[in-house]
């Protein structure tokens, strides 16, 4: 199973009004990994995440997904695709349960089997029924989270792309979802999974990917990346590979900036 690539990334650049925010990356993900996308704000993640999903087609480079290329024009690789964004429009005057039969109806799926799905799925994560039937306005952060995370799985794709998907959740919920990735994995599904969250990437990760600068300057497993001479924690790990180590100038600079009135 985790042999066929899903995903191959060739020579990706791309940049915004004259900037290159992607530099030449590079990578091949397998069926069955879970990978974790990482790098400082502004790496160019989203962007790279942004461009596989086909969302922005002004880019340079070869990106194949399911053995398409993705600028054939043939739209299908995305019904195959799953994606909780970091941050999403959710339409608030709906419920939950409007919402996700309206997912449903994009997808092409059939409506009685597609709600009881999204009911089931919801109460696995904790929201009973009369939460499932008020307005998405009134939920918490965590609740709406849950409802997209529910969406991206509705039509049980194989390829997921997950930016920051657990913000806002309660530690319980975590767990669950920690191990729902494990599952869906160990069916051959593939993960991209985009955190800042580094303890639950260095966790969940078969795979760590750096990106710095819209480069990538680091690929391999956890173990490996201590292997090569990386020290630590993933944290640790992410401070040394962006040559960041400040933290502690800066955080004092700051404080004394509080101070200053
Ligand atoms: N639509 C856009 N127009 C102009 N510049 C953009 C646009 N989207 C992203 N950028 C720029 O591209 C760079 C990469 O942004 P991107 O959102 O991919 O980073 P990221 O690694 O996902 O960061 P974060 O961890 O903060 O989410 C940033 O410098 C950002 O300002």
């Amino acid at each position: 199973m985790k042999n066929a690539p899903v995903l191959v990334v060739e020579d990706l650049y791309k940049s915004y009004d004259g900037m290159y925010v992607l530099n030449g990356v590079n990578l091949k993900v397998s069926s069955g990994e879970i990978i974790g996308y990482i790098g400082p704000n502004g790496a160019g993640k989203s962007t790279t995440v942004k461009v596989m999903l086909g969302l922005t087609e002004d880019y340079t480079g070869r990106i194949t997904i399911f053995n398409q290329d993705i600028a054939s024009g043939d739209v299908a690789y995305k019904r195959r695709i799953g994606y909780v964004p970091e941050t999403a429009e959710l339409y608030d005057s709906l419920t939950a349960f409007e919402y996700l039969r309206f997912v449903g109806q994009l997808y092409g799926l059939q409506e009685d089997p597609v709600t009881s799905k999204a009911k089931k799925l919801l109460e696995l994560f904790g929201l009973d029924e009369d939460v499932l039937h008020s307005r998405i306005s009134s939920y918490s952060k965590g609740m709406r989270q849950k409802v997209l995370i529910v969406s991206s799985l509705l039509h049980n794709p194989d390829l997921l792309f997950f930016d920051e998907p657990i913000s806002g959740l309660d530690a319980n919920s975590v767990m669950i979802f920690k191990e729902i990735l494990s599952a869906l994995a160990s069916q051959g599904k593939t993960i991209f999974y985009s955190s800042h969250i580094m303890d639950v990437v260095e966790k969940i990760s078969h795979r760590i990917i750096l990106l710095n600068e819209g480069r990538i300057v680091a690929d391999g497993s956890f173990e490996a990346l201590q292997a090569k001479g990386q020290q630590g924690s993933l944290e640790e790990i992410f401070n040394q590979l962006t040559g960041f180590d400040r933290h502690r100038d800066i955080a004092q600079d700051f404080v004394a900036v509080v101070q200053e009135v």
